[in-house]
Protein backbone atom coordinates (compact mmCIF):
# COMPACT_ATOMS: atom_id res chain seq x y z
CA UNK A 1 0.00 0.00 0.00
CA UNK A 2 1.33 3.58 -1.04
CA UNK A 3 -0.30 5.84 1.58
CA UNK A 4 2.94 8.51 1.84
CA UNK A 5 0.99 10.91 4.39
CA UNK A 6 -1.92 9.44 6.51
CA UNK A 7 -4.99 11.21 6.60
CA UNK A 8 -7.57 10.98 9.83
CA UNK A 9 -11.16 12.37 9.63
CA UNK A 10 -9.97 14.29 12.99
CA UNK A 11 -7.55 15.73 10.65
CA UNK A 12 -10.53 16.93 7.79
CA UNK A 13 -12.86 18.31 10.95
CA UNK A 14 -11.83 21.91 10.22
CA UNK A 15 -10.50 21.46 6.96
CA UNK A 16 -13.26 20.60 5.42
CA UNK A 17 -15.23 23.69 6.45
CA UNK A 18 -13.97 25.63 3.60
CA UNK A 19 -15.84 23.40 1.08
CA UNK A 20 -19.59 23.70 0.47
CA UNK A 21 -19.65 19.72 1.06
CA UNK A 22 -20.76 19.63 4.59
CA UNK A 23 -19.08 16.90 7.37
CA UNK A 24 -16.65 14.42 6.52
CA UNK A 25 -17.93 11.16 6.99
CA UNK A 26 -15.70 8.81 6.26
CA UNK A 27 -11.81 8.90 4.87
CA UNK A 28 -10.53 5.47 3.19
CA UNK A 29 -6.82 5.21 1.83
CA UNK A 30 -6.74 3.80 -1.64
CA UNK A 31 -3.50 1.41 -1.95
CA UNK A 32 -2.89 0.93 -5.71
CA UNK A 33 -1.44 4.24 -6.95
CA UNK A 34 2.16 5.47 -6.60
CA UNK A 35 2.77 8.78 -7.61
CA UNK A 36 0.41 10.28 -4.85
CA UNK A 37 -1.95 10.13 -1.72
CA UNK A 38 -5.21 8.82 -2.58
CA UNK A 39 -8.19 8.85 -0.28
CA UNK A 40 -11.82 8.17 -1.21
CA UNK A 41 -13.71 10.93 0.81
CA UNK A 42 -17.54 10.55 1.80
CA UNK A 43 -19.35 13.95 2.90
CA UNK A 44 -22.53 14.87 3.88
CA UNK A 45 -23.02 15.62 0.10
CA UNK A 46 -21.55 12.80 -1.78
CA UNK A 47 -18.07 10.78 -2.67
CA UNK A 48 -14.90 12.62 -3.75
CA UNK A 49 -11.57 11.70 -4.23
CA UNK A 50 -8.94 13.22 -2.30
CA UNK A 51 -5.57 13.14 -3.26
CA UNK A 52 -2.25 14.63 -1.39
CA UNK A 53 0.49 15.66 -3.94
CA UNK A 54 3.85 13.94 -2.82
CA UNK A 55 6.32 15.06 -5.27
CA UNK A 56 4.21 17.62 -7.99
CA UNK A 57 5.03 21.11 -7.21
CA UNK A 58 1.95 24.16 -6.61
CA UNK A 59 3.76 25.51 -9.92
CA UNK A 60 2.87 22.56 -11.58
CA UNK A 61 -0.55 21.28 -10.01
CA UNK A 62 -2.87 24.32 -11.58
CA UNK A 63 -1.85 23.26 -14.85
CA UNK A 64 -3.24 19.39 -14.16
CA UNK A 65 -6.53 20.91 -12.02
CA UNK A 66 -7.55 23.59 -14.22
CA UNK A 67 -7.24 21.55 -17.15
CA UNK A 68 -9.54 18.95 -16.03
CA UNK A 69 -12.03 21.64 -14.91
CA UNK A 70 -11.70 22.77 -18.59
CA UNK A 71 -12.61 19.18 -19.88
CA UNK A 72 -15.52 18.60 -17.46
CA UNK A 73 -16.89 22.18 -18.78
CA UNK A 74 -16.88 20.95 -22.26
CA UNK A 75 -18.42 17.73 -21.65
CA UNK A 76 -15.31 15.10 -21.64
CA UNK A 77 -15.53 12.80 -18.81
CA UNK A 78 -12.85 13.66 -16.26
CA UNK A 79 -13.38 14.04 -12.81
CA UNK A 80 -14.18 17.66 -11.67
CA UNK A 81 -12.67 19.28 -9.05
CA UNK A 82 -14.42 21.12 -6.27
CA UNK A 83 -13.95 24.76 -5.74
CA UNK A 84 -13.86 25.81 -1.35
CA UNK A 85 -15.77 29.03 -0.90
CA UNK A 86 -12.65 31.37 -2.09
CA UNK A 87 -13.07 29.39 -5.39
CA UNK A 88 -9.85 28.18 -5.10
CA UNK A 89 -9.26 24.50 -6.90
CA UNK A 90 -5.72 23.76 -5.17
CA UNK A 91 -5.44 23.50 -1.54
CA UNK A 92 -3.10 22.38 1.44
CA UNK A 93 -3.46 19.64 3.63
CA UNK A 94 -0.87 18.36 6.13
CA UNK A 95 1.28 21.48 4.57
CA UNK A 96 1.17 19.46 1.34
CA UNK A 97 -0.55 20.94 -1.92
CA UNK A 98 -4.23 18.56 -1.89
CA UNK A 99 -7.37 18.64 -3.98
CA UNK A 100 -10.45 17.10 -3.84
CA UNK A 101 -12.17 16.08 -7.28
CA UNK A 102 -15.67 14.19 -8.26
CA UNK A 103 -15.47 10.08 -7.88
CA UNK A 104 -16.13 8.33 -10.84
CA UNK A 105 -18.77 6.10 -10.91
CA UNK A 106 -17.75 2.11 -11.74
CA UNK A 107 -13.91 0.14 -12.37
CA UNK A 108 -11.31 -0.02 -14.23
CA UNK A 109 -11.66 -2.54 -17.36
CA UNK A 110 -8.77 -4.19 -17.07
CA UNK A 111 -9.39 -6.97 -19.68
CA UNK A 112 -10.59 -4.55 -22.53
CA UNK A 113 -12.12 -6.22 -25.51
CA UNK A 114 -12.53 -3.71 -28.55
CA UNK A 115 -15.48 -2.16 -27.44
CA UNK A 116 -13.75 -0.29 -24.55
CA UNK A 117 -11.06 0.34 -26.54
CA UNK A 118 -13.60 2.00 -29.32
CA UNK A 119 -14.57 4.15 -26.10
CA UNK A 120 -11.31 4.55 -25.19
CA UNK A 121 -10.38 6.21 -28.51
CA UNK A 122 -13.16 8.27 -29.41
CA UNK A 123 -12.98 10.09 -26.03
CA UNK A 124 -9.44 10.76 -26.34
CA UNK A 125 -10.18 12.54 -29.70
CA UNK A 126 -13.10 14.47 -27.81
CA UNK A 127 -10.61 15.30 -25.01
CA UNK A 128 -8.22 16.80 -27.80
CA UNK A 129 -10.31 18.53 -29.27
CA UNK A 130 -11.68 20.34 -26.13
CA UNK A 131 -8.25 21.05 -24.98
CA UNK A 132 -7.20 22.88 -28.28
CA UNK A 133 -8.31 26.12 -26.64
CA UNK A 134 -7.02 25.56 -23.23
CA UNK A 135 -4.49 28.53 -22.38
CA UNK A 136 -2.40 27.49 -20.03
CA UNK A 137 1.10 25.18 -21.16
CA UNK A 138 2.98 22.85 -19.17
CA UNK A 139 5.77 21.11 -21.44
CA UNK A 140 6.35 17.15 -20.84
CA UNK A 141 7.89 16.76 -17.78
CA UNK A 142 8.54 13.10 -18.96
CA UNK A 143 9.73 13.80 -22.44
CA UNK A 144 13.04 14.08 -24.36
CA UNK A 145 15.01 15.75 -22.16
CA UNK A 146 14.07 13.61 -19.27
CA UNK A 147 14.58 10.71 -21.05
CA UNK A 148 18.43 12.12 -22.12
CA UNK A 149 18.66 12.77 -18.40
CA UNK A 150 17.68 9.61 -16.70
CA UNK A 151 19.27 7.26 -19.11
CA UNK A 152 22.68 7.58 -17.93
CA UNK A 153 21.33 7.61 -14.25
CA UNK A 154 19.54 3.89 -15.03
CA UNK A 155 22.19 2.75 -17.79
CA UNK A 156 24.59 1.33 -14.72
CA UNK A 157 22.27 -0.97 -13.28
CA UNK A 158 21.33 -2.95 -16.70
CA UNK A 159 22.95 -6.05 -18.52
CA UNK A 160 24.92 -5.62 -21.67
CA UNK A 161 20.95 -6.51 -23.68
CA UNK A 162 18.93 -3.76 -22.50
CA UNK A 163 21.81 -1.13 -21.95
CA UNK A 164 22.05 -1.35 -26.38
CA UNK A 165 18.86 -1.26 -26.72
CA UNK A 166 18.06 1.71 -24.12
CA UNK A 167 21.22 3.66 -26.07
CA UNK A 168 20.00 2.45 -29.22
CA UNK A 169 16.29 4.31 -28.95
CA UNK A 170 17.68 7.36 -26.91
CA UNK A 171 19.74 8.05 -30.18
CA UNK A 172 16.88 6.92 -32.52
CA UNK A 173 13.89 9.50 -30.63
CA UNK A 174 16.44 12.04 -30.18
CA UNK A 175 16.69 12.34 -34.08
CA UNK A 176 13.50 11.64 -34.45
CA UNK A 177 12.42 14.53 -32.20
CA UNK A 178 14.74 16.76 -34.22
CA UNK A 179 12.93 15.93 -37.80
CA UNK A 180 10.49 17.56 -39.87
CA UNK A 181 8.23 14.83 -39.98
CA UNK A 182 7.89 15.71 -35.83
CA UNK A 183 7.98 18.81 -36.08
CA UNK A 184 4.69 19.03 -38.62
CA UNK A 185 2.54 17.02 -35.40
CA UNK A 186 -0.24 18.47 -34.33
CA UNK A 187 -0.33 18.90 -30.51
CA UNK A 188 -2.04 20.42 -27.43
CA UNK A 189 -2.70 19.11 -23.54
CA UNK A 190 -2.77 15.59 -23.41
CA UNK A 191 -2.97 13.06 -20.91
CA UNK A 192 0.29 11.16 -21.31
CA UNK A 193 -0.11 8.16 -18.66
CA UNK A 194 -3.86 6.77 -20.28
CA UNK A 195 -3.69 3.30 -19.16
CA UNK A 196 -6.14 0.77 -17.98
CA UNK A 197 -6.12 1.78 -14.51
CA UNK A 198 -6.81 5.34 -15.23
CA UNK A 199 -10.20 4.82 -17.15
CA UNK A 200 -13.41 4.16 -15.31
CA UNK A 201 -16.25 1.60 -16.50
CA UNK A 202 -19.56 0.85 -15.68
CA UNK A 203 -20.30 -2.31 -17.32
CA UNK A 204 -18.98 -1.43 -21.38
CA UNK A 205 -19.88 2.43 -20.57
CA UNK A 206 -17.24 4.73 -20.23
CA UNK A 207 -17.40 7.07 -16.97
CA UNK A 208 -14.43 8.73 -17.29
CA UNK A 209 -10.35 9.55 -17.61
CA UNK A 210 -8.88 9.93 -14.63
CA UNK A 211 -5.21 10.47 -12.68
CA UNK A 212 -4.13 13.79 -15.17
CA UNK A 213 -0.94 14.18 -13.03
CA UNK A 214 1.42 13.78 -16.53
CA UNK A 215 -0.61 15.85 -18.23
CA UNK A 216 1.69 18.49 -20.22
CA UNK A 217 1.32 19.76 -23.85
CA UNK A 218 2.91 17.73 -26.10
CA UNK A 219 1.59 15.87 -29.44
CA UNK A 220 -1.14 13.96 -29.61
CA UNK A 221 0.26 11.09 -31.60
CA UNK A 222 2.49 10.78 -27.97
CA UNK A 223 -1.13 10.31 -26.40
CA UNK A 224 -2.26 7.86 -29.01
CA UNK A 225 1.17 5.54 -28.78
CA UNK A 226 1.29 5.90 -24.70
CA UNK A 227 -2.79 4.58 -24.89
CA UNK A 228 -2.42 2.28 -27.63
CA UNK A 229 0.79 0.66 -25.67
CA UNK A 230 -1.29 -0.48 -22.86
CA UNK A 231 -4.84 -1.25 -24.13
CA UNK A 232 -4.24 -2.78 -27.34
CA UNK A 233 -0.99 -5.50 -26.33
CA UNK A 234 -0.91 -9.07 -25.15
CA UNK A 235 0.20 -7.80 -21.43
CA UNK A 236 2.55 -11.32 -20.98
CA UNK A 237 4.34 -10.87 -24.49
CA UNK A 238 3.87 -7.00 -25.10
CA UNK A 239 2.35 -7.89 -28.84
CA UNK A 240 -0.03 -5.55 -30.51
CA UNK A 241 -3.61 -6.81 -30.46
CA UNK A 242 -4.88 -5.94 -34.11
CA UNK A 243 -8.81 -6.22 -33.29
CA UNK A 244 -8.71 -3.86 -30.27
CA UNK A 245 -6.04 -1.07 -31.93
CA UNK A 246 -7.83 -0.98 -35.23
CA UNK A 247 -11.06 -0.45 -32.82
CA UNK A 248 -9.30 2.50 -30.90
CA UNK A 249 -8.07 4.17 -33.95
CA UNK A 250 -11.06 3.72 -36.15
CA UNK A 251 -12.97 5.37 -33.13
CA UNK A 252 -9.96 8.48 -33.03
CA UNK A 253 -10.20 8.51 -36.25
CA UNK A 254 -13.28 9.42 -36.98
CA UNK A 255 -13.64 12.03 -34.55
CA UNK A 256 -10.34 13.96 -35.37
CA UNK A 257 -9.08 12.50 -38.36
CA UNK A 258 -5.34 11.75 -38.01
CA UNK A 259 -2.68 13.81 -40.63
CA UNK A 260 -0.15 12.92 -43.08
CA UNK A 261 2.31 13.48 -40.50
CA UNK A 262 0.74 11.42 -37.85
CA UNK A 263 0.60 8.96 -40.33
CA UNK A 264 4.58 9.00 -41.02
CA UNK A 265 5.32 9.35 -37.19
CA UNK A 266 3.55 6.41 -35.77
CA UNK A 267 6.36 3.49 -35.94
CA UNK A 268 8.78 5.94 -34.29
CA UNK A 269 6.01 7.27 -31.67
CA UNK A 270 4.97 3.94 -30.96
CA UNK A 271 8.47 3.24 -29.26
CA UNK A 272 8.79 6.71 -27.81
CA UNK A 273 5.57 5.55 -25.52
CA UNK A 274 7.20 2.17 -24.65
CA UNK A 275 11.01 4.13 -23.84
CA UNK A 276 9.04 7.09 -21.86
CA UNK A 277 7.68 4.32 -19.03
CA UNK A 278 10.30 1.53 -19.93
CA UNK A 279 12.78 4.43 -18.16
CA UNK A 280 10.58 5.89 -15.57
CA UNK A 281 10.04 2.22 -14.20
CA UNK A 282 13.44 1.71 -14.60
CA UNK A 283 13.92 4.92 -12.42
CA UNK A 284 11.79 3.81 -9.87
CA UNK A 285 12.70 0.27 -9.62
CA UNK A 286 16.34 1.30 -9.30
CA UNK A 287 16.15 4.46 -7.23
CA UNK A 288 12.96 3.74 -4.81
CA UNK A 289 11.75 6.66 -2.70
CA UNK A 290 10.54 5.99 0.64
CA UNK A 291 7.20 5.18 1.34
CA UNK A 292 4.95 3.04 3.97
CA UNK A 293 5.04 0.03 1.57
CA UNK A 294 5.87 0.46 -2.13
CA UNK A 295 5.51 -2.41 -5.23
CA UNK A 296 7.65 -0.77 -8.23
CA UNK A 297 5.92 -1.50 -11.56
CA UNK A 298 8.27 -3.91 -13.40
CA UNK A 299 10.60 -2.00 -16.08
CA UNK A 300 10.88 -5.35 -18.15
CA UNK A 301 6.97 -5.34 -19.24
CA UNK A 302 8.25 -2.24 -21.53
CA UNK A 303 10.98 -3.48 -22.23
CA UNK A 304 9.48 -6.42 -24.07
CA UNK A 305 7.03 -3.81 -25.76
CA UNK A 306 9.55 -1.74 -26.86
CA UNK A 307 11.27 -4.86 -28.35
CA UNK A 308 7.95 -5.53 -30.01
CA UNK A 309 7.54 -2.38 -31.75
CA UNK A 310 10.70 -2.51 -33.00
CA UNK A 311 10.68 -6.19 -34.58
CA UNK A 312 7.19 -6.20 -35.61
CA UNK A 313 6.01 -2.71 -37.31
CA UNK A 314 2.40 -1.72 -36.69
CA UNK A 315 0.02 -1.23 -39.48
CA UNK A 316 -0.60 1.66 -41.23
CA UNK A 317 -2.60 4.42 -38.77
CA UNK A 318 -5.48 4.59 -41.99
N1 LIG B 1 -11.89 10.57 -9.61
C1 LIG B 1 -11.84 9.29 -9.25
N2 LIG B 1 -12.97 8.56 -9.19
C2 LIG B 1 -12.94 7.28 -8.78
N3 LIG B 1 -11.83 6.64 -8.39
C3 LIG B 1 -10.68 7.31 -8.42
C4 LIG B 1 -10.62 8.67 -8.86
N4 LIG B 1 -9.34 9.08 -8.76
C5 LIG B 1 -8.63 8.04 -8.29
N5 LIG B 1 -9.43 6.96 -8.07
C6 LIG B 1 -9.02 5.67 -7.53
O1 LIG B 1 -7.78 5.83 -6.90
C7 LIG B 1 -6.81 4.94 -7.46
C8 LIG B 1 -5.46 5.61 -7.50
O2 LIG B 1 -5.56 6.85 -8.17
P1 LIG B 1 -4.48 7.38 -9.21
O3 LIG B 1 -4.33 6.39 -10.32
O4 LIG B 1 -4.85 8.77 -9.57
O5 LIG B 1 -3.20 7.39 -8.27
P2 LIG B 1 -1.71 7.59 -8.62
O6 LIG B 1 -0.98 7.68 -7.35
O7 LIG B 1 -1.54 8.73 -9.56
O8 LIG B 1 -1.39 6.22 -9.28
P3 LIG B 1 -0.67 5.72 -10.60
O9 LIG B 1 0.05 6.90 -11.16
O10 LIG B 1 0.17 4.63 -10.13
O11 LIG B 1 -1.77 5.25 -11.51
C9 LIG B 1 -7.35 4.57 -8.80
O12 LIG B 1 -6.96 3.33 -9.21
C10 LIG B 1 -8.85 4.62 -8.59
O13 LIG B 1 -9.31 3.40 -8.07
N1 LIG C 1 1.29 4.24 -15.77
C1 LIG C 1 2.60 4.26 -15.19
C2 LIG C 1 2.60 4.54 -13.74
C3 LIG C 1 2.46 6.01 -13.42
O1 LIG C 1 1.14 6.43 -13.51
C4 LIG C 1 3.26 2.89 -15.40
O2 LIG C 1 2.55 1.93 -15.65
O3 LIG C 1 4.47 2.80 -15.31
Amino acid sequence: MAVFTPVTLDDLSQWITQFNLGRALAIKGISSGIENTNFFLTTETGEYVLTIFEKLTAEQLPFYLHLMRHLAERGVLVPAPIANLEGDILHTLKGKPASIVTKLEGESQLDPKPVHCEAVGAMLARMHIAGENFPMHLPNLRGLDWWLKTTPVVLPYLPDGPKELLRAEIHAQDAFAASPVYRALPRGPIHADLFRNNVMFSGDRLTGFFDFYFGCCDTWLFDIAVTVNDWCIDLRTGALDLDRAKAMLDAYHAVRPFTEAERDAWQPMLQAGALRFWLSRLYDFYLPREAEMLTPHDPTHFERILRQRIDHPAPLLF
